[in-house]
């Protein structure tokens, strides 16, 4: 016990330091590019799905009109002023990093069916990455996800530079412990500080009542779920299922960078996860041992797989597993093809026979604390 706390305490300011010197590292060398900056421009939207929902309110009577286009703002202010005036209206917000795919617009489209107002944030955060990682490569492309936004029911999107964001380096930075040891946490120090502090930021800045995150990241979502329930901040996290290509892989902005062989040798993830989960329905494998060496065994089957971690955990608290017992429980890959990193997992409910997870239309999992009503969440916005 007084070893890991000694441990901790020697760590923290090292996390302090590492993450306004990486911060400002990060900044000056993208300092200039004012490229992506965009005055607030209208475009056209197509006509959005209407929700089933009895909390939400017709879009007519938030201001925010059937065939209105969406909004691009760029600053604080401009998204503040955007933003329906109706207290009652549902806001989602759909954190991204841009160089959208279909896996973020199946976050904005549920975001739809489920929100009178559907905020989707654009910005590459240079608190979340390391210094040898790939913020400056990082891919880009506004104009593009302007487009894909629109059409997939946004009604803003927020994209803001590093000033509007940042406009000093930040001193006050939000540390989750625990669920961040291990796996990513691990092999990118400093990672989910950056991500908690800017995923704080945005919920102050929008104030959403509902906030969409992708299965995917599942170690994101337990660190943002845990952040919201210990700093009592009045969202709903609404997780939803990875989406994948026709032969598993799952979507992600950095498939781009992947060769072609590469990315042919990338499908072992998905295959590797998905043989787990039916030994363990088979009664094959029995121990989290067992499927962690399983699914080496299978991604190492791929000459340019390099595995970063393989390991079971439970979900959503992350912790190690010792007997697999009837939790639920996630099985997490990040492994490097050639220069790219990836990362994939499945997640299972354990018991006499591994099933999947539920997630019901509030996408929450069946361990969640349950649903907090919205009129609960509802306040005053302040402009
Ligand atoms: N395949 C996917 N299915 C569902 N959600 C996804 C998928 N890929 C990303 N998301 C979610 O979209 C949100 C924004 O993620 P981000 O912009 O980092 O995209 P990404 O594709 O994960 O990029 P990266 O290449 O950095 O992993 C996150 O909540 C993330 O979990
Ligand atoms: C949540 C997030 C937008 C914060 O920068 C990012 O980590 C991502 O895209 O998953
Ligand atoms: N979706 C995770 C963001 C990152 O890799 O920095």
């Amino acid at each position: 016990m007084r070893r890991a706390s000694t441990r901790l305490s020697r760590r923290r300011p090292i996390q302090c330091e590492r993450i306004s010197t990486i911060f400002c590292e990060n900044v000056r060398r993208r300092r200039g590019d004012r490229s992506e900056r965009v005055s607030g421009i209208r475009t056209r939207c197509e006509k959005s799905p209407l929700s089933t929902r009895t909390t939400r309110l017709s879009r007519k009577k938030c201001g925010l009109r059937r065939h209105k286009a969406m909004k691009v703002v760029t600053t604080i202010r401009a998204l503040r002023r955007s933003l329906p005036d109706e207290k009652r209206a549902v806001i989602g917000l759909v954190p991204t990093m841009g160089y959208l795919h279909d896996g973020h617009l199946s976050l904005i489209e549920t975001a739809r069916r489920e929100c009178d107002c559907v905020v989707v944030s654009v910005f590459v955060n240079p608190l979340q990455f390391g210094p040898r990682e790939d913020f400056d490569t990082y891919p880009r492309d506004l104009n593009r996800d302007k487009a894909q936004a629109e059409k997939a029911g946004a009604d803003l999107l927020f994209a803001p530079d590093t000033e509007e964001m940042y406009p000093k380096p930040p001193f006050t930075t939000v540390r989750v412990s625990n669920v961040t040891e291990g796996m990513c946490g691990a092999s990118r120090p400093g990672h989910f500080d950056g991500v908690a502090t800017v995923v704080t930021k945005l919920f102050h800045i929008v104030q959403p009542h509902r906030a969409y995150f992708g299965l995917k990241d599942v170690q994101q979502v337990a660190v943002i779920q845990r952040m919201v329930d210990d700093l009592n901040i009045p969202v709903n996290i609404v997780p939803c299922p990875t989406v994948r290509e026709p032969d598993g892989l799952a979507m992600s902005s950095r498939n781009v960078y992947l060769s072609e062989e590469e990315r042919r040798q990338a499908t072992v993830l998905f295959q590797a996860l998905k043989t787990a989960k039916e030994k363990l329905a088979k009664r094959e494998w029995h121990t989290p041992q067992q499927v962690e060496d399983g699914v080496r065994d299978i991604i190492e089957t791929q000459p340019l797989a390099d595995i970063d971690y393989v390991e079971m955990r439970t979900f959503p608290d992350l912790e190690r597993v010792r007997d697999i017992g009837n939790k639920t429980y996630v099985i997490a890959v990040a492994v490097k093809f050639g220069k790219t990193r990836l990362i994939d997992n499945i997640l299972f409910q354990g018991g006499e026979t591994p099933t999947d997870v539920a997630y019901d239309d509030d996408g929450e999992t069946a361990q969640s604390d349950g649903h907090r009503s919205e009129s609960t969440l509802r306040r005053q916005r302040h402009n």
